[in-house]
């Protein structure tokens, strides 16, 4: 919907009106207050004629409903079935010719489609704290109203390929500087942006008109553009849309502005219609589904209140802990950071300020918005006295359960009552670490993923004693520190690395029937995840792995002699990677481990002829024949079991939905967003197949449980394989086919 009223004698005044974000929806809506029902774009196109109409409307400015210009087009619709053929180009275009003085008073967001109403309006004015921006790309589209036309022909090709291929929010300083806006106001800029248009009456509009504009020269545009092409690409990983945003800048460059509008239609289609923007869709609204967390016994947001976190504290400065300090810094909450010894104190304090420099650097008003050398900002210690006023403990030791119990009955004793409890362990069980305290109701798991200060993860944990207002306030700091959090239940490894265990133990298995680390890397990395298993490996450490192995007495020294070499409880089991350890070859950090680096710390993999003939001599030790295993088993037997074990987690209601297992692995794990996370992945395969897969790989390696199908997968198949936003209702449904 949209509003019409007058806002001077000589001014119309059109407010763009759908909460809450203003979406440029074409569905049709009924209003059910005034008795009409109309699209958003039918009522800014009435709006627009009868302003036309109306010889006493002279000048127009278009505005957006509670202080927000528009979200855009209204992405539930990119996937809908159409209702009518209304574009928003034709609109952008009638704007643009029209007679009367057009300016768009700019408050709020105007994003994507919003931007391009915009950037047809002959004047625009911005609200100081407005942001812009064409984040199509992020939904795997490009601006298709006439937007990748318009904008470089306003501030320039390298702007305009910056903006659109990133899909980066800009503040409107930064569009000021640009030139994508004329004028930034602190006061009402609805009120200004009529008083502009007032004065605009009468005026030429001609040079307003940007599709009148040519796009301004470059000297070396062809070598410029294929330069962006060929880093757009690389950066994309098979993502489509970047590629395309990049070919119809291209076009606004070579083509006259109405062939231009054709190309961008045209690659718009190509997009609309190829799959990967219906998955990045689906994570749009995931990752908003997500942060509507329920828990089985019906906790939410209604009824938890999260309580306030005036200060935080975090034990251990290791690698995670330096990244929670600076995510919590930049966060402004001040912050306690606390070591065993004056030793481990110093190299995390120097490590967290180098961090906080760097974080600094990136941000407009530097270190003074973080403004951490301030010691009410941010203090370092020892002593445990000085968490007695903290109202949350961030834990982030070694991963051992003696150690984190040890810690966490210290923190029952000396911090305040009211306070929470976090650890940060990656698998360990919460409901242990609790029951050492005094207050297992405030204790919560907070898995931070490294960087911790990058990665915007955050798996929150809750324990059987886990207070809803627990679990509220860790989603809220999860929220103030810009992360996604996702609320998942108990068990070893949580969502994220439970999952990945049979995707890694899988990757191993096949290095012992024929594969090398680069092959199976390269399979995974052509499917669009930003790193494969064994450069992972080797970047996080294989001492990591190896320790934990040790711990579940899987290796070394409490394995009961006599345990047949691949075989552990019975099923089948690698030795390969505690064979690389006993050699020294921890990964990157050693020089050595499932590739060769220059030097030890070093970061370009090399595949190593070591490891060939070590995988060979180990096959031949064990009578395991060689064979060649393509790129398709790679794929299916990595992926399809760790789709497998998400399945399990979901009947178990570990996590609440598919969409919850998707996000953890959008955000923490490098999945390909244009695939839409593991379990959209599977619904895009077909769950038959997916089964179909699982049976054929579990007859032929039946000493693999994690081929086995899940009960909960083969259920689905059973009922006819429901969409996925079906799945969880089908949970507890009989099947008769069963
Ligand atoms: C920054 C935000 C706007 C706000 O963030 P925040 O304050 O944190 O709040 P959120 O929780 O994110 O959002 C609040 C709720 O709003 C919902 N929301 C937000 N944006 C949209 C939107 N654009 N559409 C629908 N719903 C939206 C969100 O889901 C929340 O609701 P709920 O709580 O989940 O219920 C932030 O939300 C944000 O970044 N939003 C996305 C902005 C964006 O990506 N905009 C670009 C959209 S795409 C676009 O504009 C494309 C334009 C060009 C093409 C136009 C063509 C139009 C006609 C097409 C005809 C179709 C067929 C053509 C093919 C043919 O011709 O054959």
């Amino acid at each position: 919907m949209a509003q019409y009223a007058r806002g001077a004698a000589a001014v119309a005044v059109i407010r763009l009106r759908n909460p809450p974000v203003n979406a440029l929806s074409w569905l049709l809506v009924t209003e059910p207050l005034i008795s009409f029902s109309l699209t958003v774009l039918q009522a800014l196109e009435d709006g627009l004629k009868r302003a036309d109409a109306d010889p006493s409307v002279k000048a127009v400015t278009i505005c957006g409903e509670n202080g927000k210009f528009s979200a855009g087009a209204d992405i539930r619709g990119f996937s809908s079935p159409r209702k009518q053929g209304l574009g928003l180009g034709p609109i952008v275009s009638l704007i643009e010719r029209s007679e009367k003085p057009v300016v768009a008073a700019i408050e709020g967001i105007a994003l994507g489609g919003g931007l391009e109403v915009a950037l047809g309006c002959h004047y625009r004015i911005a609200h100081v704290q407005a942001r812009m921006g064409l984040p199509e790309v992020t939904i795997g589209l490009l601006p298709g109203a006439q937007g990748t036309q318009r904008l470089p022909r306003l501030v320039g090709v390298p702007a305009a390929l910056d903006l659109i291929t990133t899909g980066r929010h800009i503040p409107a300083t930064e569009a000021l500087k640009l030139g994508l806006v004329d004028e930034v106001v602190e006061e009402n800029t609805v009120e200004a942006a009529i008083r502009l248009a007032n004065k605009l009456i009468g005026q030429p509009l001609g040079p307003r008109r940007l599709s009148l504009k040519p796009v301004p020269k470059l000297p070396n545009m062809e070598a410029f553009l294929s330069e962006a092409l060929a880093k757009v690409k690389k950066r994309a990983q098979g993502c489509l849309a970047p590629e395309l945003c990049v070919q119809a800048i291209k076009a606004a460059t070579e083509q006259p502005f109405a062939d231009g509008v054709r190309k961008e239609q045209e690659l718009f289609n190509i997009l609309l219609t190829s799959g990967q923007a219906k998955a990045m869709q689906y994570a749009f609204f995931a990752e908003r589904a997500v942060e509507k967390w329920t828990t089985p016994s019906g906790a939410s947001w209604k009824s938890a209140s999260p309580q306030p976190i005036r200060k935080a504290a975090v034990i251990g400065l290791g690698t995670m802990g330096r990244g929670i300090v600076t995510s919590l810094v930049k966060a402004k909450i001040p912050v306690v950071a606390l070591e065993q010894n004056l030793e481990y104190l110093n190299m995390g304090r120097n490590a967290v300020m180098l961090l906080l420099e760097r974080e600094a650097m990136k941000m407009e008003q530097g270190a003074q918005a973080l403004d951490f050398h301030n010691p009410a900002r941010l203090q370092f210690a020892v002593d445990f006295d000085v968490l007695r006023d903290v109202d949350l403990v961030i834990e982030a030791v070694f991963e051992n359960m003696a150690l984190k119990k040890e810690i966490f009955s210290n923190l029952s004793r000396i911090c305040k009552p009211e306070a929470f409890l976090c650890t940060n362990t990656s698998a360990l069980n919460i409901d242990e670490i609790a029951s050492v305290t005094g207050r297992p109701q405030q204790v919560i798991g907070m898995h931070f993923f490294s960087p911790a200060h990058v990665m915007r993860l955050l798996e929150i944990i809750y324990g059987r004693q886990t207070s809803p207002t627990t679990i509220a306030t860790a989603m809220q700091l999860a929220k103030v520190m810009k992360k996604v959090g996702v609320v998942v239940g108990n068990c070893f490894g949580f969502v994220g690395n439970r999952m990945m265990f049979p995707y890694s133990q899988q990757a191993v298995f096949l290095l012992e029937e024929g594969s090398r680390p680069e092959d199976v890397d390269q399979a995974l990395e052509d499917f669009g995840l930003k790193i494969g298993p064994f450069r992972m490996s080797d970047l996080a450490g294989l001492d990591v792995g190896w320790r934990s192995r040790k711990d579940q007495g899987l290796t070394g020294p409490s394995l009961a002699p006599g345990t047949p070499a691949r075989q552990r409880r019975g099923y089948r089991y690698s030795p390969l990677p505690d064979l690389l350890c006993e050699k020294g070859r921890f990964g990157q950090k050693t020089g050595k481990g499932w590739y060769e680096y220059e030097k030890a710390g070093g970061r370009t993999a090399k595949p190593d002829p070591w490891v060939h003939s070590f995988l060979c001599e180990y096959r031949n030790a064990h009578q395991i024949k060689t064979r060649f295993i393509d790129q398709e088993e790679i794929l299916e037997r990595c992926l399809y079991s760790l789709i497998n074990e998400g399945f399990d987690i979901l009947a178990e209601g570990i996590a609440s939905g598919p969409e919850h297992l998707d996000v953890v692995y959008i955000n923490g794990y490098g999945w390909p967003k244009h695939r839409g996370g593991p379990m959209f992945y599977a619904s895009t395969v077909g769950l038959p197949n997916i089964l179909a897969k699982l049976q054929k790989y579990s007859e032929i390696h039946p000493d693999i449980p994690q081929l086995r199908p899940s009960a909960f997968l083969k259920k689905l198949v059973a009922m006819g394989s429901p969409l996925l936003n079906d799945w969880m209702s089908h949970l507890h449904k009989q099947s008769n086919k069963l």
